[in-house]
């Protein structure tokens, strides 16, 4: 059966999550590309912010608004904190829309202004399909909030641990990023000089506005509460999440009950890989492609689950995991135009 293209519009088309969208989309069989949107970069042409997207070289970049998103089947919002909320409430609800920010993720209003300070918008169907039941919740839905990239990889790497109880619901996340996870626009933190030859922590001590994500995710798999430890650590890359994960066995778990429990979660996935053992995630096996991947160890002596997981932010951690959610939402192939393949070295 010849099924009609959907046209895709991207909002945010100047930035990285906005480039990575377009790179992935540009490879999807059963899309169009739409109108393409940004703020301070309205009028000049993609080719110009984004070379390499080179088929699109000569599209000019439109202001973001109701007339320049209207009458497209998916419309992807790549904008800062804060502004998909009005852009979204001007859309029509047959519109699939699918944001990359934070505005739709956390369910808990008063967690919201604690962590961004700001009004919270509202709560969309959390756009992780791996989760117990949220395949069935993205099937079909018309609004998608995609996760941080750290709640990706994090979330992924605990859940069967935290959820089958080999574990203490206490955990903690040290996680490796690359740059571009902060955005294209210049950050205090992201001074060339100061981030390339330099490891540095940040957002120490409960205060990054992913904890409370990780914490949303992990406890809807239990009865009662869950803590979070997390830390960010920023690196010199550009892209990458390296997340180590532990908390405490619960008593008589083995090593080999702990990888069971693993394969057992994700052995139907597409795009989460338990690696074989003694193989170790690394960021550069997954750049550039949808994959997760994990690796399980128990330290007997510290009585610890030690989780390893690989990710790169702008494509699971954001731009391939919106489109997997799109893929569901529109009831296409799950993994339509999406790779497991990296690039290395
Ligand atoms: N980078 C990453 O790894 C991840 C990003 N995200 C989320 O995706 C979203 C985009 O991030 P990212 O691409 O990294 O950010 P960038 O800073 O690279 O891009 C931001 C985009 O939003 C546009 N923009 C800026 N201000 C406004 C405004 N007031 N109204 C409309 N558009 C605006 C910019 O346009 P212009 O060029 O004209 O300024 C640009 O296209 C954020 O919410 C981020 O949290 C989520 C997970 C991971
Ligand atoms: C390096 C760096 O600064 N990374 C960002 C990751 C943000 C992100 O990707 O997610 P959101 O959509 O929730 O903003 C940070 O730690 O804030």
């Amino acid at each position: 059966m010849h099924m009609t293209k959907k046209r895709v519009a991207v909002a945010g088309a100047s930035g990285y999550a906005g480039g990575e969208l377009l790179r992935l989309l540009l490879a999807h069989p059963e899309v169009e590309i739409g109108a393409l949107t940004a703020a301070s970069s309205a009028g000049k042409t993609l080719g110009s912010l984004q070379p390499h997207l080179l088929p699109l070289a000569d599209r000019v970049l439109e202001p973001t608004n109701a007339e320049t998103l209207a009458g497209h089947d998916v419309v992807f919002l790549a904008l800062p904190h804060g502004e998909s909320g009005p852009i979204a409430a001007s859309l029509p609800d047959d519109v699939v829309v699918i944001d990359c920010g934070a505005d739709y993720r956390l369910a808990d209003a008063e967690t919201w202004a604690k962590f961004y300070g700001t009004d919270h918008a509202g709560t969309w169907p959390y756009g992780l399909p791996e989760l117990p039941g949220q395949r069935e919740t993205l099937s079909g839905a018309n609004r998608i909030a995609v996760p941080g990239c750290f709640p990706t990889v994090s979330t992924l790497a605990l859940a069967p641990a935290v959820e089958s109880g080999i574990v203490e619901p206490e955990v903690v996340v040290v996680a490796a990023t690359g740059t571009s996870g902060a955005g294209k626009s210049s950050k205090p933190h992201l001074i060339g000089a100061e981030v390339m030859g330099n490891v540095s922590a940040y957002g120490v001590g409960g205060v990054h506005r992913h904890t409370p994500e990780i914490v949303q995710n992990l406890a809807g798999l239990v009865d009662g509460e869950v803590s979070v430890s997390f830390t960010p650590v920023l690196v010199p890359m550009p892209r990458g999440i390296l997340a180590t994960c532990s908390a405490k066995l619960a008593s008589g778990v083995t090593a080999a009950d702990a990888r069971g429990v693993y394969e057992k979660a994700y052995g139907d996935e597409p795009f989460v890989h338990l690696l074989p053992e003694g193989q170790w995630p690394q960021t550069q096996a997954v750049l550039g492609s949808n994959a997760v991947h994990l690796q399980v160890a128990v330290d007997e002596a510290a009585g610890r689950l030690v989780v390893v997981g690989a990710e790169d932010n702008l494509a699971k951690g954001t731009a391939g995991g919106a489109i997997q959610c799109m893929n569901l939402a529109l009831g296409l192939e799950e993994a339509a135009g999406l790779s497991t393949v990296g690039v290395a070295p």
